[in-house]
């Protein structure tokens, strides 16, 4: 019978910053643990739990150990985690503790558009608290996205930016959003750091400090991140309690309620949908897809193509206009070979993408 709390690591952070990158390597590397994995999606399609039970699974000799048959990782992918506490993560969290001896640790992904502090806030519910520790919040930042202005915070130059451009970064909503996600934090982790300049990191550096208290650390990571067990490791003992210190958590939402005015979640202003297509010519979809992602407000793309005679299944990863594909497993004996890609942003137009991307698709039905 275990006494102690089960620690819970909850990762935040905007979309595409760089969270799953973070879980996945924790997966992969950090050995004989057993851990429970939540993951919260903002669209209806979950390929975060996708790509992860991968890792709970199957890796060969290392990795950690999987708590069921599909790596006791449990998806709630029915809208952003801070509206769905009570529905969604509860009941999870309940079955995680009725199995407490057999865990040694949580692993939550909010989705990129959640505000973290309901989530953080259940675990002051009695059946939770008994039972279970947050060690820590730890917000993952996009390091070039900040160093492009997300975090901008003089009102001049983000007005300035918002006349020249109407790009979604200058949404108040989301800047609302990333300062709540900043200021859950116990740890700051700025990802991408390989694509930063010397200066752009110094940059990135003062614009976080700015938010965060200087008790919390900051830490710049890059993928070799993924390969190194004693840095990951040291990221799930930290030992927060930061339930216990709720309220430092901004929740610009509540404040708003407060004082009577209407004020919608940042992920209101989102549009999330999913595109499914046969098998389809790689380079074709990659191409279509860069191009929708200048032409259309797309902030994030992800998913999976199946490509004719290829064996592997190709992950498709979009944030802003970068764009990355890889072969990341096997296509399973009995899995139908698909294509499936989930697309989130502003003023979609389902039937136009769906229209360009099915162009794409091979001449042979899959
Ligand atoms: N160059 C570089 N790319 C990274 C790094 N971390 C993540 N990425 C890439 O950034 C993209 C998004 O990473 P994810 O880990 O899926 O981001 P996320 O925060 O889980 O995304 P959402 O769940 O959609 O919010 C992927 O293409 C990653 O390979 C990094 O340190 N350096």
């Amino acid at each position: 019978m275990k006494l102690d709390k089960i620690p819970a690591t909850v990762v935040t952070g905007f979309l595409g910053s760089g969270k799953t990158t973070l879980l996945a390597g924790i997966l992969r590397r950090i050995t004989g643990k057993r851990i429970a994995v939540i993951v919260n999606e903002f669209g209806e399609q979950d390929i975060d739990s996708s790509l992860l039970r991968g890792c709970a699974i199957g890796c060969e000799g290392e990795g950690a150990v999987a708590l069921d048959d599909d790596g006791g990782i449990y998806e709630l992918a029915n809208g952003c985690i801070c509206c769905t506490v009570e529905e969604e993560f509860l009941p999870v969290m309940k079955k995680l503790v009725a199995r407490r001896d057999d865990i040694d640790h949580i692993l939550i992904e909010t989705s990129g558009l959640a505000l973290p502090k309901p989530l953080v806030q259940a675990f002051n519910w009695p059946e939770v608290r008994q039972h279970c520790t947050v060690d820590a919040i730890i917000t993952v930042v996009d390091g070039p996205a900040v160093a492009a202005g997300r975090y901008a915070s003089d009102v001049d130059q983000v007005e300035a930016q918002r006349r020249a451009d109407d790009s979604l970064d200058h949404d108040p909503s989301l800047r609302e959003l990333l300062d709540d996600q900043l200021s859950a934090a116990d740890l700051v982790l700025v990802s991408k750091s390989d694509l930063l300049t010397e200066d752009e990191r110094h940059r990135v550096e003062a614009l976080v400090a700015d938010k965060v208290p200087e008790s919390v650390k900051t830490l710049f990571i890059d993928p070799s991140l993924a390969d190194d067990p004693a840095r990951l490791e040291a990221l799930m003992g930290i030992g927060a309690a930061s339930e216990e210190g709720i309220d430092r958590i901004d929740n610009h939402h509540d404040r708003h309620h407060a004082e009577g005015a209407h004020h919608d979640h940042a992920h209101d202003h989102f549009d999330g949908l999913v595109i499914r297509l046969g098998e389809v010519d790689a380079e074709a979809l990659e191409t279509r897809l860069a191009d929708l992602l200048k032409a259309h407000q797309i902030y994030r793309a992800k998913g999976f193509a199946a490509i004719p005679g290829k064996p592997m299944r190709r992950v498709i990863q979009a944030v802003g206009e970068r764009l990355d594909g890889y072969f990341d497993r096997m296509w399973a004996q009995d899995e139908p070979r698909h294509t499936e890609l989930v697309i989130i942003g502003r003023h979609l137009d389902r039937e136009v993408l769906q229209a360009v991307l099915a162009d794409t698709e091979s001449a042979t039905p899959a």
